[in-house]
């Protein structure tokens, strides 16, 4: 006779209402993208030509980013693994950069008696650009819709083992294209170095969360192959005026130097992303690519994230814990590496705005904050 099993019952949302996926938005037209890189850059004191040169990579791309479909795939994947569990909340979804701009999302959950809300952002580590700037855009947002509701940022989950894990089956599967003895080049977006300075809350959390996740990842997989290769976190995307330093090395210089040393071949892993928008397609598979192919040195780009049914299942449990965590409860929080769990409330000081290059070098000077078109 089977045995009929009592399904889990349905995980408790209370005290939410609703989940808001909150990503960076991009352009989906040649004629966005002027538009676009003006939201993104108010006030950041990025050079002109920087600009020119980012906004021809979009115009490579037929001016269409690819990161906004990715985020509709989220958010179909993101319903599915709700409704999988009857984990009742609407998702909505809202952008720091491009429509649907955080504020018209904010307004339509008002609309629709939306109370509470967690946040999800499309951005793994702390820092100031992945999560403070966010946290700013929220309060700006809250403090422009009347009634908007209560909303809270789920704690960072880079060495989530749902994010930590997506990435070992990837690289497993970039490294199985190249030749043994391959090195690994572990990837995030630059910042300033005075940015990863303040970054979490005792400083330098960008670099070190990083680095935490990638010993992760390298650990797991030199256990089930048992060998030891190449690894080192670089970077990619730099921007910002050339007398300001960013962290290094660049990823194409690192190629250079893997060239050199005379490694067979390197699987790049983005750590730094969830999905494969512009900084992947265009700084990674596109210009890396070309320097890694000008080399001879073969190269196998690890996938994102993006719909990975583990990424997908992290971020709906973690709504659960963050859940759970409000009603007074101490839920499990899985993580990978050595540093714990991400916090759920950012000091009000974490990851301070950084001071940017002005007319003059004191801070009265330092341009404002970005906002959205009004
Ligand atoms: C840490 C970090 C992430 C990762 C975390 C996260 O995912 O949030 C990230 C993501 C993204 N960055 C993106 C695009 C851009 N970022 C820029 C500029 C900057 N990024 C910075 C940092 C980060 N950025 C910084 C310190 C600047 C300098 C200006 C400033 O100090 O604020 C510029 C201006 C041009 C340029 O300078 O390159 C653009 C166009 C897109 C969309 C891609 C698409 O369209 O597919 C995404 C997901
Ligand atoms: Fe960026």
């Amino acid at each position: 006779m089977p045995v009929e099993l009592t399904p889990d019952p349905s995980p408790d949302p209370t005290p939410y209402d609703a989940v808001l996926l909150l990503s960076f938005g991009g352009p989906e037209k040649a004629e966005d993208v002027l538009p676009f890189l003006q939201n993104v850059t108010r006030g950041r004191g990025i050079p002109d030509e920087r600009l020119k040169e980012v906004g021809e990579h979009y115009y490579s791309f037929g001016g269409r980013s690819p990161i906004n479909d990715q985020n509709r795939e989220l958010l179909r994947a993101l319903r599915d693994s709700f409704d999988e569990i009857g984990l009742e909340l609407p998702i909505y979804w809202g952008n720091r950069n491009w429509a649907p701009y955080l504020t018209d999302t904010l307004r339509q959950m008002t609309a629709d008696g939306v109370r509470r809300a967690v946040v999800i952002v499309t951005s793994a580590y702390p820092s100031y650009s992945g999560c403070r700037q966010y946290r700013e855009n929220l309060a700006d947002a809250t403090a422009a819709v009347e009634g908007a509701p209560v909303i809270d940022k789920l704690r960072h989950y880079a060495n989530h083992p749902g994010f930590v894990g997506s990435f070992i089956e990837s690289t497993a599967e970039a490294l199985s294209e190249l030749p043994e003895g391959s090195a690994i080049a572990y990837v995030t977006h630059s910042i300033p170095t005075s940015m990863n300075a303040t970054s979490g809350p005792d400083g330098n959390g960008y670099v070190t969360w990083h680095q935490d996740v990638a010993a992760e990842i390298t650990a797991e997989l030199e256990r089930r192959t048992g060998t030891e290769r190449r690894t080192d976190l670089v970077y990619c995307s730099r921007s910002g005026p050339p007398q300001v330093p960013w962290l290094e090395p660049d990823v194409n210089d690192h190629l250079e130097e893997l060239a050199a040393a005379g490694v067979p071949g390197v699987a790049v892993v983005p750590i730094g992303f969830v999905s494969d928008h512009m900084e992947v397609i265009y700084d990674l598979d596109t210009e890396a690519a070309a320097t890694a192919k000008k080399l001879g040195l073969p190269m196998a780009r690890a996938a994102t994230p993006g719909t990975d049914s583990r990424f997908v299942a992290m971020l709906r449990d973690l709504v659960v814990e963050r859940a759970a965590a409000e009603r007074g409860e101490q839920p499990p929080r899985p993580c990978a590496g050595q540093l714990g769990p991400g916090w759920d409330n950012c000091r009000p000081d974490c990851c301070p705005a950084p001071r940017r290059p002005g007319a003059s070098a004191s801070p009265e000077s330092a341009a404002p904050a970005a906002k959205e078109p009004a």
